[in-house]
């Protein structure tokens, strides 16, 4: 812990930031009957299944659960660049987003003191969680090669609205909103209602329509799209979206557009209550934005040169592009996710970062220890043509070890697409709110009339039948899971104590499939982004007690906090064990509330050894 206080002690203090703007400083007195400061305010509560509370406050204690709670309704308060050090250096690409921000006017965010971010951590050890200027170079050492990027917020904003004048008002989806906090515009699709006479270039307040608990035990927003604002108690949501304002902005169409064309800008955001620098199609190939937790996960892996290594989750390649990296792209990795287009999504990273020991497949990684009747008729990994099916070696294949696999695990258990993917998906929709950087790129090149990566790489995406046991040197099993670490996040009603169990079952079906791939004397990386002790330290539970020759392994570098040791007895009678006293420090765990402000992730290191005796 001391080597990431020496790293937050460079990035400043924090403080609560007031926008700095006289001109923004509401005057309007509130009328008697309605306090409106707090109306037109951002400070959610996140909602979440009553049995997940309860489970949680549990595991973390009453005012821990709620501090972190209160962490995930706001993003971090800086954003994280990877530097692609085969093409760049920190140095370099400070200047050059500095001179970006300049050009954009980002400088009037990020250059007073004063505009930093607040965070609902304990302060008690007056940790800083800032970079000491607008942009700098990460501390950690190991992560120079990361830039930080300064945001700030939450900043009060003034909405403009008078006792008997209602500001004009634009109300958005619970995920465009979600959207919005990261830095994106308001889209079309993301607008739910919208006050009447709203014309083009009008200013509007952004408020945001939030899950609430329905008649039928569900959740749900129960409001048509198109609805009108009156900005009068009688609304639909008015007192609901009290205290859920994003931001002020100017509308791009009026609101009759709004609701006749599908897509575009809607709402171009001027004031945000947090602002993030978007640095969506800058410095292509040169940078990668990433959350620090993911870098360092990638770190934990330890990858050589020259090793063969397995992301069996690899979709949309972060974690596999910064392994290649520190590769320096020499060896082979092969990144695996079961969606075609995920895949795609991982070649165009790839060859956007110029990196070219990276093998994509379309792999289940349920499926991913070939059968036996494969493994023992040929020598190597292979993988079908998606197109013919016919069967191929791939190259630089290791030599198999002797050992044959005591059992395949293929079992594909019949569940829905698991969270994290449909936060993916999710946010990739998101109602229009969100774009996703390969979205904007392929536009971008449309419009250029260009040909495209995909044309250029074929769009063409191998279906790999799996890979021999011990045939890799390290794995790493980013697993898919209900990503309750992901922030800002407005809502976590939708998991159940139920699916949160499913999900577990699920990540122990693919860490069977790691276990078998990794070769003994190899490493395997779990990591998950999510809070739920259940997904990540009752996951290192069930591997070290069911494979006797896998061990915890120290982490390099150890930045995020110890594991939870304990275990959980659910009124069911379920009892889910978690670490052990001795093993928490051997884990990392990213907590959103922490003086590191960052997501909320897991990660936990095997050493894997010999499979002889088991
Ligand atoms: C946490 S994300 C991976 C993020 C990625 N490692 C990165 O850093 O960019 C989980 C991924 O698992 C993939 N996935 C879900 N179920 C899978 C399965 N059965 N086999 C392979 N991939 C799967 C999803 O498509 C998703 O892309």
């Amino acid at each position: 812990m001391k080597k990431a206080r020496d790293f937050l002690k460079t990035l400043g203090s924090c403080s609560r930031a007031r926008r700095n703007r006289t001109s923004n400083i509401s005057t309007a007195s509130p009328p008697p009957m309605e306090d409106f400061s707090n109306r037109y305010s951002y400070n959610p509560t996140l909602q979440w299944n009553p049995q997940v509370h309860h489970y949680f406050v549990k595991a973390y204690g009453a005012d821990h659960f709620s501090r972190i709670s209160k962490a995930l309704t706001r993003p971090s308060c800086y954003s994280c660049v990877r530097v692609n050090t085969l093409r760049s250096t920190s140095d370099d690409v400070i200047e050059k987003l500095q001179a970006v921000m300049n050009k954009s006017g980002s400088e009037n965010v990020l250059d007073s003191k004063q505009q930093v971010c607040s965070r609902e951590a304990d302060n008690s050890e007056d940790l800083g969680c800032l970079p000491d200027g607008p942009i700098s170079k990460c501390q950690i050492p190991g992560l120079e090669y990361v830039v930080l990027v300064r945001g700030s917020g939450p900043h009060d904003i003034n909405y403009g609205y008078t006792i008997d004048r209602p500001p004009k008002e634009v109300l958005v989806s619970r995920k465009c909103a979600e959207a919005v906090l990261r830095g994106a515009q308001v889209y079309v699709p993301g607008v739910m209602a919208c006050s009447a006479h709203v014309e083009t270039g009008d200013t509007v307040a952004v408020s945001v329509a939030v899950e609430q608990p329905s008649v039928n035990g569900g959740w749900g927003i129960g409001m048509t799209r198109g609805t009108v604002l009156q900005g009068s108690q009688t609304d639909p949501y008015y007192f609901e979206r009290s205290g859920l304002y994003i931001g002020q902005g100017t509308t791009m169409m009026s609101r009759a557009g709004m609701f006749r064309v599908s897509k575009g800008v809607a709402v171009d955001m001027k004031d945000r209550v947090y602002e993030l620098p978007s640095f969506h199609n800058v410095l292509e190939g040169d940078i990668f934005l990433q959350n620090l937790p993911s870098i360092v996960a990638a770190h934990a892996l330890d990858p050589q040169k020259g090793e063969r290594i397995l992301d069996m989750c690899a979709a949309p390649g972060g974690k596999t592009t910064a392994i290649a990296i520190l590769m320096k792209d020499e060896g082979e990795i092969i990144a695996a996710d079961r969606s075609h287009n995920k895949v795609m999504d991982i070649q165009k990273l790839a060859a956007e970062m110029g990196l070219t020991c990276i093998k994509t497949f379309k792999l289940d990684a349920l499926k991913a220890v070939s059968q036996r009747n494969e493994v023992d008729n040929l020598t190597g990994p292979y993988c079908s043509n998606a197109d013919n099916g016919v069967i191929n070696q791939v190259s630089n294949s290791p030599v198999l070890h002797a050992e044959t696999m005591s059992s395949f695990v293929n079992e594909r258990l019949n569940i829905k697409e698991p969270t994290e993917e449909n936060v993916g998906n999710s946010q990739k929709a998101n109602e229009g709110a969100y774009v996703s950087k390969a979205e904007i790129r392929k536009s971008m090149r449309r419009e250029r009339n260009g040909p495209g990566r995909n044309q250029s790489m074929g769009g063409r995406v191998e279906k790999s039948k799996g890979f021999p046991p011990n045939s890799f040197d390290r794995v790493l099993l980013d697993a898919p899971c209900s990503a309750l670490g992901l922030r800002p996040r407005l809502f976590a009603g939708e998991e159940t104590i139920e699916s949160l169990r499913t999900h577990a079952r699920y990540q122990r079906r693919m860490f069977d499939q790691a276990v078998q791939l990794a070769r003994p004397g190899g490493v395997i990386v779990y990591s998950t982004c999510t809070i739920n002790p259940g997904e990540n330290e009752a996951l290192v539970r069930y591997a070290l007690d069911t494979y006797k020759y896998l061990s915890l392994a120290p982490q390099n570098p150890r930045i995020g906090g110890p594991g939870l040791v304990g275990h959980c007895e659910f009124p069911d009678g379920y009892l889910e064990e978690w670490l052990r006293p001795g093993e928490e420090e051997l884990v990392q765990r990213f907590d959103p509330s922490s003086p590191l402000d960052t997501i909320g992730f897991f990660i936990a290191k095997f050493a894997v050894g010999s499979k002889d005796s088991s």
